[in-house]
Parts: structure tokens; sequence; C-alpha cells
């Protein structure tokens, strides 16, 4: 299926289990897909017939930069909803976010989720 892809969004937040998450922050990255159907917007060249990105990267910049929570599913889940709930064309959506700093000591890339959400 078609899809609009947002790839690489990076956040400063407090979310976290761990006290000093939530005091000192750190980087969230978030990686979203929106899968719909493309074609309309693609035969009439109107933003109108598709999703806006820019308003859903504004959509996942509150949620990641608000109000904490403690796990990186429950952020995922947040935001899967508010892009079903704001945009109906969405049938599909994957979510990914990664902490690449968390406080767990030893070599790694970064840990996180990954999340696909039918309507
Ligand atoms: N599946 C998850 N495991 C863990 C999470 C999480 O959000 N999902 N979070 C933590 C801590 O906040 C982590 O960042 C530091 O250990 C632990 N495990």
């Amino acid at each position: 299926m078609d899809r609009i892809i947002l790839k690489g969004m990076s956040f400063y937040g407090y979310h976290g289990a761990f006290e000093a998450e939530n005091e000192l922050g750190q980087i969230f990255l978030v990686d979203l897909e929106l899968y719909l159907d493309l074609s309309e917007a693609g035969e009439t060249d109107d933003l109108e017939k598709t999703v806006h990105y820019g308003e859903v990267f504004e959509l996942v910049k509150e949620i990641m930069e608000g109000k904490p929570v403690q796990l990186i599913e429950h952020l995922a889940e947040r935001i899967a909803k508010q892009v079903f709930s704001h945009y109906n064309r969405v049938l599909e959506t994957k979510v990914k976010i990664t902490k690449n700093n968390p406080p767990i000591p030893g070599h790694y890339e970064g840990v996180g989720i990954e999340i696909v959400r039918k309507r």
C-alpha cells in the first residue's frame, strides 16, 4: 500500500520508568509511517487529497514533548490514536520509537519499540 513516511524525527523528552530519566530527560527518535491511498493526490496535485506531513510532525511533537509517561509503548499508542482521529484517510500506521542513550550500561546503538495499528 502507498505510505507517507516521517523518518528520524527527534525530540527531547522526560519520559521513562526511572527517576533519572524524568529529571534529566533524553532524546527520543520517532519514525512514523501512514498507510493510505495516495493515487488521488498523485493524479490531482492537491494537498487536500492527502495528509499534510508537516501537520503530522506537529501532532507527534506535542505528544513527545508533552507530559512525561513511563513507557515508550504508551507514547507510540498515543501517536497512533491521534493519527487515526485526525486523518480518516489513514488505514494503518507504524510507529517506531528509539532511545539511543537510555541509562542501561553496555554497548548498543539504541533500544526501542515498533507498533503497527489498523483502523
Ligand atoms: N519495553 C520497554 N522496556 C523498558 C522501557 C520502555 O519504555 N519499554 N523503559 C525503560 C526505562 O525507562 C529505560 O529507558 C531505562 O532502563 C526500561 N525498559
